[in-house]
């Protein structure tokens, strides 16, 4: 049976597979490679923590993740492709490993997010 991804280690389980898959992906790895050129040990404790709070409701993650986001979508345009392809990661990588109302909700959770975000990226504000 799949264990749910209810903890910070099921977390860092899922996180860490998700961007395994997502560096190699053609698409969206040069994103975090070569636009954004990411320090992979800063990111992958922002991205757990960030988790952590959306289901865990741990209050560490303080960041403002559209702006983060912006700044990315002003050195290269985020186009509803991406935000395709980077759900279908997060959903197969979830499926592929987890099971449990935890895992709908981080699926839920993160079509959502990545919903408003993919309309915020190119407006100014919250
Ligand atoms: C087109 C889809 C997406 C792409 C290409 C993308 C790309 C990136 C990149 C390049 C960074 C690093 C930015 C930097 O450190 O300068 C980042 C950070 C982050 N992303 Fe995304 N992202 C996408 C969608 C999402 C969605 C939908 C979520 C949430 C559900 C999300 C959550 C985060 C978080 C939490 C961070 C860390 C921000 C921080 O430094 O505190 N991303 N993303």
């Amino acid at each position: 049976m799949k264990p749910d991804l209810d903890s910070p280690q099921q977390i860092k389980t899922f996180v860490d597979a998700f961007y395994a898959d997502m560096l190699k992906d053609r698409q969206l790895a040069p994103i975090f490679l070569d636009v954004a050129a990411i320090d992979l040990a800063k990111h992958l404790p922002l991205i757990r923590s960030y988790w952590e709070k959306l289901l865990l409701g741990s209050r560490d993650y303080q960041r403002h993740t559209m702006n983060i986001h912006r700044a990315v979508h002003a050195k290269r345009p985020l186009t509803a492709q991406d935000f395709k392809r980077w759900l279908n990661l997060f959903t197969e990588t979830v499926d592929k490993r987890f099971a449990g109302s935890y895992a709908e909700r981080a699926k839920a959770v993160a079509a959502q997010i990545a919903s408003n975000m993919e309309k915020a990226v190119s407006t100014v504000g919250n």
